[in-house]
């Protein structure tokens, strides 16, 4: 009946694998796995094989040692992850002569091999070339199971091998101890190809067969938080026994070790089983068995002092190998950071840290976020370099690319200056422009004031000019307030009749602040009996010298109404314009500003908007403040039913598609992800929603003016937007206001016009600090709303000394207070009493006044001020007190000063500061 190869080698307590080889090596055919069948005759022959071995073995032996039949090393089994060294399943050339080398040999082996109480030659040396050189064609060459013999007593193994830890079934474990230890004959089929190692017992033999597998322990490989170091310790003591061994002083690995084998118990089977390589790969349990065995054994056999078994029993220790993030010198940090993130990120533990932060008071946990001086601090503590990064926003991010991106030289083109047109209201502006564009839009406004920003572009003999027309230069003073300078030339309108007015010159400031040239309009030339001396005389006393007076600033003579000078002003702009070389790239994705926006029936969110830079497409992705959405459609800003598909650099251009109406001066930018759009355009509301909640953005008011700029060392400025009924109120005021003029502090009155306070008014407040002061006017409601939103104070006077009196009250407030001395008494030194741990104690007697505990002291000797100390204790009759009045005794412990004797004179006084009025002030 046909037998499968398992269920016979399981009869035989042999391994699957060791039968089919046993079959090749008898010539049994076609049992290449343990599955196959055979025969009774097979069977047969393989019984009576193993029961007598001998004549069998011979043949069998020599024509397998030269010719191994077994192309590949058998895949082992076992739980346990092995680290192998390879085995090349081809021969290698240097082997293969070192095996023709050894085949002389061979005969002799042969004889040995079939001499079972004879110990063969020790084949472990060719496994070890395999390990050293990585080759692997020994492992063809000689078969384990050539070596099987009944020297190879099995039993447990204080290694990492198969023997003490391999299941069941292992080929490798069974046949070396299950078969002679059950007292099988042993099979000598192979000669041993290395003769010149020294005769060892089959036990060594046998171990040294399986020496490539390193096994390593299962702490050696557990992961968790110990990953790493038994591995490493594993290395360490490897390294240190082959320090060792280059020393000569632990020669105790078996290959290596002359002792001779006892084949007895474990130590015997522990001396054969590893490789000379093996013994520092040992595991924990497994080297300590075998350390403690080798110990006594050297002991038994007197081994010499160099038998340091210790050395390889020295657990790894816990700091030699640190298994944390290499500490770094200079660490880069985002703000604001964990104590975990500033841990990870320098390498440093974070009980560290937190100890650190401790000793400092702040009780911290990982989690807590450190702001930059606590940063810095710890930095210092640990001696690290720390570069502290801003927190890098989405919008950064999605932006930066957009943002930061510069031009080439090459890319650039030409483009159409941006022209404003400021200057002091109803001087002209707007008829101006009407007259250069003709079309007449003055005509129109309500209460002939501009109440919104227009822009145009025109064409001047084939030149494209862009307008932007705004209503005061309010909106031109929030738009550069929000970094959106649109301008490129500023024309300062200034009236003929009236001259340089207050706005005038705020308009000129603004502009020299926008760092644009000024072109200057002197308008209204039409008018009768116009001083344009006296135009040009203020404009000299504001730092516009006209070109005419031998200055650099064109001044264009112009009348709206007339047309005069028109040509010749955008001929000036235009010259302007060509010498500053304005140029862009039309061929980006396009980037501008918001001029204003608009929610509008039927149409949804219109903004008037102007591109700076790049192309503008119908379609494209626009994200401007916390508005977005897709351009929908482009109306040009004069013609509303000219649609354009794209528009260029310096176009003033009327968009649909924003989800919202975006604020006026706020920064637009094209992406290519409405997705990301949408998240700057969150993150941006998120935002201005925590700036709200927060109470806003607080603007000066009186009552906090002090608050606000106390401990400024510079000059400080309280700005003022002054409306009132009549121009003569308005002179009146400027006039009290004037007299308030001190070098410590000063007021800049901003815009001082008649009528009521207006949102524009508020919006220039706003966007410059300032409080507005309505003088027999009220605010309307939308201007009301307005400040209230932007928490802009609006104060309301009839008197006109009130105004001038409350300002002085918050003038006052702004200035430094004085610091004064008060002298408050003396004392004279009687007596010191010196205090071990407390000093010296002056026992003192008030000559006059009062020594006060909060005082301070000079020590006043032989007529000379040798200290000033403030007071530490101050006690009458053993009890503290707080003061001590003339003629009583007291003790006077001075905080810092120990050296006072008998005689000094203390001369107590106090600090206070004092709060200087604004007449105090002028005097000193
Ligand atoms: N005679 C004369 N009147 C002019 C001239 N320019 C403007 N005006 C008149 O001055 C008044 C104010 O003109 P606007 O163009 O509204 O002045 P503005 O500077 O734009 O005023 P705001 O829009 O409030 O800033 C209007 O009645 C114009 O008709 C001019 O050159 N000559």
């Amino acid at each position: 009946m046909a037998v499968r190869i398992y269920s016979l080698a399981k009869e035989l307590k042999l391994d699957s694998k060791e039968l089919v080889d046993v079959c090749a090596r008898l010539g049994i055919r076609g049992k290449g796995s343990a599955l196959a069948s055979l025969t009774d005759e097979e069977v047969t022959k393989l019984t009576e094989h193993f029961q007598n071995p001998g004549p069998q073995s011979g043949p069998q032996s020599k024509q397998s040692a030269p010719a191994p039949e077994r192309p590949k090393e058998p895949v082992r089994e076992g739980k346990m992850p092995v680290l192998s060294t390879p085995r090349p399943a081809s021969p290698l050339a240097g082997l293969r002569k070192k095996r023709l080398e050894t085949a002389a040999a061979a005969a002799a082996a042969e004889e040995q091999a079939v001499d079972p109480s004879d110990s063969h030659v020790e084949p472990a040396a060719a496994p070890m070339e395999m390990s050293e050189e990585g080759h692997g064609p020994l492992a063809n060459v000689m078969r384990r199971d050539d070596y099987i013999g009944p020297g190879n007593v099995g039993g447990k193994l204080p290694t990492i091998g198969p023997s003490g830890k391999e299941k069941e079934g292992s080929r490798e474990s069974k046949p070396m101890g299950g078969t002679a230890q059950r007292g099988r004959p042993a099979l000598k089929l192979a000669p041993i190809p290395i003769a010149e190692t020294p005769a060892k017992s089959s036990t060594k033999k046998e171990e040294a067969i399986q020496k490539p597998d390193l096994r390593l322990p299962a702490e050696a490989l557990r992961p968790g938080k110990t990953s790493g170091k038994p591995l490493t310790a594993h290395l360490k003591r490897h390294e240190d026994t082959l320090d060792a061994k280059r020393k000569g002083k632990t020669p105790l690995t078996p290959l290596e070790d002359d002792t001779p084998a006892t084949g007895k118990g474990r130590r015997g089977k522990g001396k054969g089983s590893p490789g000379k390589d093996d013994a520092p790969i040992l595991g924990g349990r497994e080297q300590r068995q075998l350390s403690r065995q080798r110990h006594s054994l050297k002991e038994r056999e007197g081994a010499s002092d160099e038998y340091r078994p210790r050395r390889s029993l020295r657990r790894p220790r816990r700091t030699g190998v640190s298994t944390a993030a290499p500490r770094k010198d200079k660490v880069v940090l985002q703000l604001p950071c964990t104590v975990r993130e500033f841990s990870e990120a320098a390498g440093v533990p974070a009980s560290q840290i937190l100890r650190i932060l401790m000793e400092e008071g702040v009780m911290a946990t990982m989690n807590a976020l450190i702001d930059d001086d606590l940063t810095e601090l710890i930095a210092a503590e640990l001696g690290v370099n720390v570069e502290l990064k801003e927190a890098v926003s989405v919008e950064d991010e999605l932006l930066a690319n957009i943002r930061d991106r510069q031009d080439d030289e090459s890319e650039l083109v030409p483009r159409p200056p941006v022209i404003t047109f400021l200057g002091h209201v109803d001087h002209g502006k707007t008829s101006l422009l009407d007259r250069i564009i003709e079309i007449d839009v003055v005509s129109g406004e309500s209460g002939g004031i501009t109440q919104h920003i227009r822009a145009y572009t025109i064409e001047k003999d084939g030149k494209k000019i862009s307008f932007v027309d705004t209503p005061g230069h309010e909106a031109f003073t929030e738009m550069r307030a929000r970094g959106a300078n649109v301008t490129d030339i500023a024309v300062l309108v200034v009236a003929a009749d009236d001259g340089v007015m207050p706005q005038t010159e705020e308009a000129i400031s603004h502009a020299r602040a926008a760092e644009v040239p000024i072109v200057v309009a002197l308008n209204k030339t039409d008018l009768p009996g116009v001083d344009l001396n006296r135009v040009m005389q203020g404009l000299s006393t504001n730092g516009l010298l006209p070109s005419e007076w031998g200055g650099d600033v064109e001044v264009v003579k112009t009348s709206a109404i007339t047309g005069d000078g028109l040509d010749t002003l955008l001929d000036t702009v235009l010259t302007v314009a060509e010498l500053h070389e304005y140029k862009a790239n039309p061929n980006r994705p396009a980037m501008g500003t918001c001029l204003e926006a608009q929610q509008e029936a039927g149409r949804g969110v219109v903004a008037k908007i102007i591109v700076q830079n790049g192309t503008l497409r119908v379609g494209d992705v626009i994200v401007c403040g916390d508005a977005y959405g897709r351009i929908k459609a482009m109306y040009d800003t004069l013609i509303p039913e000219q649609r354009y598909e794209e528009v260029g650099p310096s176009t003033p251009v009327n968009v649909t598609g924003f989800d919202m109406a975006p604020g006026a001066g706020e920064h637009f930018y094209v992406l290519d992800d409405i997705a990301d759009a949408r998240t700057i355009a969150e993150a941006r509301a998120e935002s201005n929603r925590k700036v709200t909640l927060s109470g806003g953005a607080q603007h000066v008011t009186l009552e906090t003016l002090f608050d606000r700029l106390e401990g400024a060392n510079e000059v400080q400025t309280l700005n003022l937007i002054l409306r009132a009924d009549v121009r003569g109120s308005i002179e009146a005021i400027q006039k009290e206001l004037g007299k308030l003029d001190h070098p410590e502090v000063k007021i800049k009155l901003l815009q001082a016009s008649v009528g009521g306070v207006t949102e524009a008014d508020v919006t220039l407040a706003d966007a410059s600090d300032a409080i507005i002061i309505g003088f027999n006017v009220i605010a309307d409601e939308n201007a009301r709303n307005l400040a209230e939103q932007r928490g802009v104070q609006v104060r309301r006077y009839e008197i006109i000394y009130k105004i001038t009196e409350d300002i002085k009250a918050a003038l006052e407030g702004l200035l430094k207070p004085e610091e004064r001395e008060v002298d408050l008494g003396r004392a004279l030194v009687q007596q010191t009493y010196k205090i071990s741990r407390v000093g010296t104690i002056a026992g003192c007697r008030v000559l006059s006044g009062t020594i006060a505990r909060n005082g301070r002291v000079r020590i006043i000797r032989d007529n000379t001020i040798i200290g000033d100390y403030p007071i530490d204790t101050l006690k009458r009759e053993k009890s503290d007190a707080k003061e001590v009045r003339e003629g009583l005794e007291c003790g006077i412990k001075l905080a810092g000063y120990n050296d006072v004797k008998e005689g000094d004179l203390f001369e107590a006084y106090k600090v206070e500061e004092v709060g200087r009025t604004f007449e105090e002030s002028l005097d000193s």
